[in-house]
């Protein structure tokens, strides 16, 4: 069977109290922290760097996701790995060479994978994935949480399946943007087996409660 994963986005935490926040929805039941890097250039929004990856590594002991939708990618690579990052994405579109970008995270003793927007190929996969350790979908345009999941995103997830299947290696697959209790089951269908979701736990007083129920829909899934 497969093993399911929920990573909660803190972009939609409370950042006044991001340390309670992150410990509170891992004790909740969250499998990953889903760590939204926005550079105002490459995705039009501002957010947070590797200092506060840094500040909320101790407060937690599942693996931290951070999703660069930033441009040029390279430069900040070494910093969210010493910042305590365990898998770090990039838009291939926002790399000059991506098959050095993906080098390089590896060599920062990070996973690495590649992240496609909505209209963006998925063809930059075809000569890296020996080098790829997750595959992100986004089911929304990046750049802000609370956003309608785009519901396109199932063929590419479908297609994703597909190559990860076929390539024999073990690589996550992903699915970010609009993802809710009403939804997940339809996109662990299509093949992904980790869900990112920003508002729909933390708009929530009772952050177990969500995740309990997206799992509930999760294990109705016959794979
Ligand atoms: O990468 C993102 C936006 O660029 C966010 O992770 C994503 O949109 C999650 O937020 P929500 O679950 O509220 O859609």
């Amino acid at each position: 069977m497969t093993t399911f994963r929920i990573a909660p986005s803190i972009l939609s935490a409370d950042f006044a109290r991001l340390g309670e926040e992150v410990r509170n929805v891992v004790a909740a039941g969250a499998d990953i922290i889903h760590f939204d890097v926005m550079d105002n250039h490459y995705v039009p929004n501002l957010t947070i760097g590797p200092l506060v990856c840094h500040a909320i590594r101790p407060h937690v002991q599942v693996p931290i996701d951070v999703h660069l939708m930033v441009k040029p990618v390279d430069r900040i690579i070494p910093d969210f790995a010493k910042a305590g990052a365990n898998i770090i994405t990039f838009h291939p579109e926002a790399s000059e060479h991506i098959d050095r970008t993906l080098q390089l995270i590896r060599d920062s003793g990070c996973k690495a994978g590649l992240v496609f927007n909505p209209g963006t190929p998925m063809h930059y996969l075809d000569y890296v994935m020996d080098k790829i350790d997750m595959i992100l979908i986004m089911s929304v345009n990046p750049g802000f949480g609370g956003q309608s999941f785009i519901a396109e995103a199932l063929k590419k997830i479908t297609i994703a399946r597909r190559m990860i299947d076929e390539s024999g290696r073990d690589i996550l697959l992903e699915v970010d943007g609009g993802i809710k209790v009403d939804n997940i089951r339809a996109a662990a269908e299509a093949g992904a087996d980790t869900f990112v979701a920003g508002s729909a736990i933390f708009s929530q007083p009772d952050y177990k409660e969500v995740i309990d129920a997206m799992r509930a829909e999760l294990a109705k899934v016959g794979r």
